[in-house]
Parts: C-alpha cells; sequence; structure tokens
C-alpha cells in the first residue's frame, strides 16, 4: 500500500525532424539531443497518505505519474508499488474502439489477472458505476460521446478497489452528476486506506486533500514536506514570476479592476451548476456595495445562492488582492459547527467583520461554491466587486493591521562591557 520512487530519472530522446530517428538508425550517427524531464526523483507516497504535486506546466509531473503507474519507465532508478493500482491518467487509452462497452470492461479483468467469478465482479461492478445502459454498454466504444467514454473508463480504473490512486487532475468526469460520483469514490477510497498520488494545478484542492506535497521544478524535487510548507513556497515562486512577467511585458498588465468582469463563468463544465452564485453584497455604515471603505469600519457582506439540489454544500469566500493573493478566506465547512447549507431554492449566507483590519489598497472578492465534502468546486466567482480601503486613522503600512506591543529596555554601559568577549 505505498509507493516509492529510488533515484528516478527519465530523459527524452527529442528529434528536430520526424525523418531524423530514421537516419539515426541507418546511419548509426546520433540526430537527437537529450532532455531530461525528470532527474534525482527520491520519495515514497506511506500507506494511506494523500501525497500532491504541484508545480507549472512542463514541470515533470505527468512525466511522474506515469512512472508511478507503471505505463512509463525511468531512464535510471526504480519505483516500488506495493498494493494494487489503479491509475487515473489519460482514461480509456487502453480501450479498443470498435468493441463494446461490455467487452472492454473483461479486457480490463482479463489485463488484471481476474477470470471467472472474480471478472464477473469487475464487469458488474464498473458497469453498475458507470450507470451506462445495457443497449450502450452492447455498441462499440467509439459510438459513445466522451461523457459516455470517461465514466465507463473511470469506472473500470476504480473497479478493482485499489490500494493506490494516481491521479491527474481526473476528477472532471463527465456531467456534474458523474463528477461528483467519481470524486466521492475517489475519497471513499482513501477514508478505506488507499494511498494516493494527487498532481493538481488547484492549489486549493492539494491545501484540502494531501497531508504532504512536492513541489516539482524543471524535474527536479524542489521542495517536499507537509502541504502548506510546500504549496505556499511554490506560490511565492510564481508569484515572483508573475511579477516578472508583468515587469517584462507591460502591455499584458492585469487589466484595470473597475474592468474585471462582475461575475465569472462556472468553473465546471456540463451547464448551469447545481448550485449557483448569485451576487455578493457587502454593507457598511455608509451603505450598500460601496467602492471605497474605511479601514476599521464594520463591514458585512452577504452571499446569496441558489440550489437546484437538494444535496448539502459549502461555500467559501475570500478578500483578495488584484494579483491573486488571498488576503483572508473563509469557507462554512471551516466553521467550528462546519454545518453544510441543504435545500433547494434560495440561500443567504452573512459573514460581519467587526472593524475590518484591512489597510490601505485595492482589494476584490473570490467565491467558490463546494460540494459537501468542501472539495470540489461546483460554482465560483473569482476577482468580482473590486473595493479600496483607504486607512485614515494609523500611520503604519502594509496589508492588514496587525495588533502589536513594543517594549524597549536601557541596557547599562556596565552590562553590555561585560557582554563583549575577552580576548586571551
Ligand atoms: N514523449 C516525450 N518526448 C519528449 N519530451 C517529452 C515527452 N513527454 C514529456 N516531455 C517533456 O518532458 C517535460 C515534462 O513534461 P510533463 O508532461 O511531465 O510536465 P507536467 O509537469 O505534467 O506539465 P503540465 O502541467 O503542463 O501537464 C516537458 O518539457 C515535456 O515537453
Amino acid at each position: 500500500m505505498s509507493i516509492r520512487f529510488d533515484q528516478v530519472e527519465k530523459s527524452y530522446a527529442v528529434y528536430e525532424r520526424p525523418q531524423d530517428r530514421l537516419w539515426e538508425l541507418l546511419l548509426r550517427q546520433r540526430r537527437h539531443r537529450t532532455h531530461v524531464a525528470l532527474s534525482g526523483v527520491d520519495f515514497a507516497v506511506q500507506p494511506g497518505e494523500t501525497f500532491g504535486l504541484v508545480g507549472e506546466n512542463g514541470a515533470g509531473k505527468s512525466t511522474l505519474l506515469k512512472i508511478g503507474a507503471g505505463t512509463i519507465r525511468p531512464t535510471r532508478g526504480h519505483v516500488t508499488r506495493n498494493g494494487r493500482v489503479a491509475a487515473l491518467l489519460e482514461l480509456g487509452a487502453g480501450f479498443h474502439p470498435e468493441e463494446s462497452g461490455y467487452d472492454n470492461m473483461r479486457f480490463m479483468a482479463a489485463l488484471h489477472g481476474l477470470e471467472g467469478e472474480a471478472m464477473a465482479r469487475f464487469v458488474d461492478s464498473a458497469i453498475e458505476f458507470s450507470e451506462l445502459s445495457q443497449e450502450s454498454l452492447r455498441r462499440p466504444v467509439k459510438t459513445y460521446s466522451s461523457g459516455m467514454f470517461m465514466r465507463l473508463a473511470f469506472a473500470g480504473a476504480t473497479a478493482i478497489e485499489p490500494q493506490i490512486l494516481i491521479v491527474d487532475e481526473a476528477l472532471s468526469v463527465g456531467d456534474m452528476h458523474f463528477q461528483k460520483k467519481s470524486l466521492d469514490r475517489i475519497l471513499g477510497l482513501r477514508d478505506q486506506g488507499a494511498t494516493i498520488l494527487f498532481c493538481s494545478h488547484n492549489l486549493y484542492q492539494v491545501r484540502s486533500l494531501c497531508q504532504r506535497a512536492a513541489w516539482i521544478h524543471d524535474g527536479r524535487i524542489q521542495e517536499l514536506g507537509p502541504t502548506e510548507a510546500v504549496v505556499t513556497a511554490y506560490e511565492a515562486h510564481e508569484r515572483g514570476r508573475y511579477l516578472h512577467l508583468r515587469s517584462e511585458a507591460p502591455t499584458t498588465a492585469l487589466p484595470d479592476s473597475a474592468a474585471l468582469p462582475a461575475e465569472a463563468a462556472p468553473a465546471v463544465p456540463g451547464g448551469v451548476p447545481l448550485v449557483k452564485f448569485l451576487q455578493l453584497r457587502t454593507e457598511t455604515a455608509d451603505g450598500i456595495n460601496m467602492a471605497q471603505l474605511e479601514s476599521f469600519e464594520d463591514l458585512s457582506v452577504e452571499i446569496e445562492l441558489e440550489a437546484y439540489t437538494a444535496d448539502p454544500f459549502h461555500v467559501a469566500f475570500s478578500i483578495v488582492r488584484p494579483d491573486k493573493d488571498n488576503v483572508f478566506g473563509t469557507a462554512t465547512h471551516l466553521r467550528s459547527d462546519a454545518k453544510a447549507l441543504t435545500g433547494i431554492g434560495r440561500h443567504v449566507i452573512r459573514v460581519r467583520f467587526p472593524g475590518i483590519p484591512l489597510l490601505s489598497g485595492e482589494y476584490l472578492w473570490s467565491v467558490y461554491v463546494l460540494d459537501d465534502s468542501g472539495f470540489q468546486v461546483i460554482d465560483m466567482a473569482e476577482l468580482i466587486q473590486p473595493f479600496k480601503v483607504l486607512n485614515k486613522t494609523k500611520k503604519e503600512f502594509g496589508l492588514v493591521w496587525l495588533d502589536h506591543e513594543w517594549s524597549s529596555a536601557e541596557v547599562s554601559e556596565a552590562a553590555s562591557k561585560e557582554d563583549e568577549p575577552t580576548t586571551a
């Protein structure tokens, strides 16, 4: 139930032109350059642990997952897997397009070495989970919609009751209903003690799900440790990169915050979300949705939502800087009672910030509607309703006011002389 990478390295031969591969074979002359995609990767995901991988595009995350899953071999080093592995990477890549859904499930069972009763149980369980009709299952999978294809592929990949799960942002499988069902399956396996290696660009998900994480940079592990420390270091790096890009390319600077959209598009594909964010309203003594506040004013926030499902859900929101840094975020599942919202229809949540300690600057709001696990985003609106804060009372500077106490002590000359080092 664990997975271990020992000094793993992966290099690819890169050919300028496709025909160079042939010339190399014929002439026995090197016609390629070597690209090192991963090097010196050495860590273990412990039994029952959920381990996150973060890193920018091209850093080597997918290469590492594929090596972990055994779909590609490392150039050096090796991987040890103890337990049944399900890799939720390139779902359906092994399907035979001309064969039926049924037959593809039988092939998958055979690949896992299952026969007779065990094969029948695997096929039944996958088919039941996929919710595909008997008629669809008898058709060749090449006639499936992409959603149907992914549903069957996910169902087949997880039907072996895996002990180790390797997940590459495969959480958006099919429509909203199936996305939730597949996520619940992953969380269920985790709760039963499965070991999970999880890669995502969604740092909220990595933070919520993983105990430890690694940041991969240019094919090497840059940081490895408790998730919060690793993700924070990665965010700081990304921020530096972003500021660098902004300073180098003034034409790509953020738009004037006032021009930002009032409501961002839903995060999730598949039409209307099951719970929709409607609006955010702020209130101070001066009025509703004021474009400018004063530091230490009382501020109330009201978030209105519409649920089209009776399923419980959570709401998170944050105060954000224009460069997307969160100043403060909270969520209903982080309340002491962690109570989810339920019921079809309109919901309004209110949060009061007595004497909000923001200092002068520009801020915005981001709102996320989450499922009952507090993990999957159902709807969101990021960087909405820009507002300014003006600090008229304090001289201190920065983003937020921090309570602090000064103290000083006079150090007498005699005492300080006593502390001086003596030379022999
Ligand atoms: N088959 C291949 N041949 C040559 N180079 C490859 C091959 N596969 C991956 N690479 C290179 O290896 C590096 C790591 O790629 P990888 O797909 O692992 O990155 P990643 O971190 O998963 O990126 P992303 O976040 O964009 O998915 C990249 O530079 C990529 O171009």
